[in-house]
């Protein structure tokens, strides 16, 4: 358990105290509560993936669903798929003829997943394509999009976060949540010094700073910034 723990979490403590703290969250609140096959999901990415750590945390995930039934989220956008987990939760959380359109560079991590959304019974909902989020954020705009997600999901090459914003803010529809991932990038943002070397690299952070005061001053949104899974910043359209 303890070995399964540390190849999974990134931030053995999340952004939290103690470890103990944080699997106390996970262990009373998170766990019970998991859809079965999110689980499955979780521990086929830890059997096969070397990099199961990148995925979304199930604390984080919880939050994602809770905000995706609230909001009623029919058409959704989701930047950064890897093996599913947020994939497969937005299709639970969301209504039978939900539409997802689910964008990652890397296919073959998304086959890993695959199996288990299809046995889910929610791959009808999903979208996925191959390639770079950018240029299809542009078509996605281009054929008439704009004004019509509900929601957005966004959770890959952190660089690019100020870029897939812009884009973002076009296709919402006023009222429309963005959710951003890994926000406080392992507690880095808060910390001086040089993270090369690390996973939490200084590109990186430095990219989620500039993320983090850019959406503090954008005033065609609401945000919350949550110290939720490695960072969550909730962000809803208002102009
Ligand atoms: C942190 S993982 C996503 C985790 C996923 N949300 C989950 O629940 O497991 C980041 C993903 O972003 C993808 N990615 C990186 N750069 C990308 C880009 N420019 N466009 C689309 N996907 C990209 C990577 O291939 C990787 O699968
Ligand atoms: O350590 C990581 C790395 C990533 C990552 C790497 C390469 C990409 O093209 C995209 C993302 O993402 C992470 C992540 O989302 C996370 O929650 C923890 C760690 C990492």
């Amino acid at each position: 358990m303890e070995k399964d723990f540390q190849k999974t979490f990134t931030v053995p403590r999340g952004l939290l105290q103690s470890q103990e703290l944080y699997k106390y969250i996970l262990e009373t609140s998170v766990f019970p509560r998991e859809a079965e096959l999110l689980k499955e999901l979780r521990e086929v990415t830890a059997a096969k993936h070397p990099r199961a750590y990148i995925g979304t945390t199930p604390d984080a995930g919880q939050l994602l669903s809770m905000l995706l039934k609230l909001t009623n989220a029919k058409k959704t956008i989701e930047i950064g798929v890897f093996t599913g987990y947020s994939l497969l939760l937005t299709a639970l959380s969301t209504a039978d003829d939900g539409k997802i359109v689910a964008i990652d560079v890397d296919r073959e991590s998304y086959e890993i997943g695959r199996p288990i959304i299809k046995k889910a019974g929610v791959e009808h909902k999903i979208d996925f394509v191959e390639s770079a989020a950018l240029p299809v954020l542009d078509q996605l705009l281009e054929q008439g999009n704009a004004d019509s997600f509900d929601f957005a999901f966004v959770d890959a090459d952190k660089e690019n976060n100020i870029n897939y914003h812009e884009r973002l803010m076009k296709l919402l529809k006023i009222g429309g949540i963005v959710v951003y991932d890994n926000t406080l990038w392992g507690g880095s943002v808060a910390m001086a010094g040089d993270f090369s070397g690390t996973v939490y690299t200084t590109r990186t952070r430095d990219s989620t700073i500039e993320l983090n005061k850019m959406l503090a001053a954008d005033n065609r949104i609401e945000i919350s910034h949550l110290p939720v899974g490695d960072g969550v910043t909730i962000c809803r359209r208002i102009l």
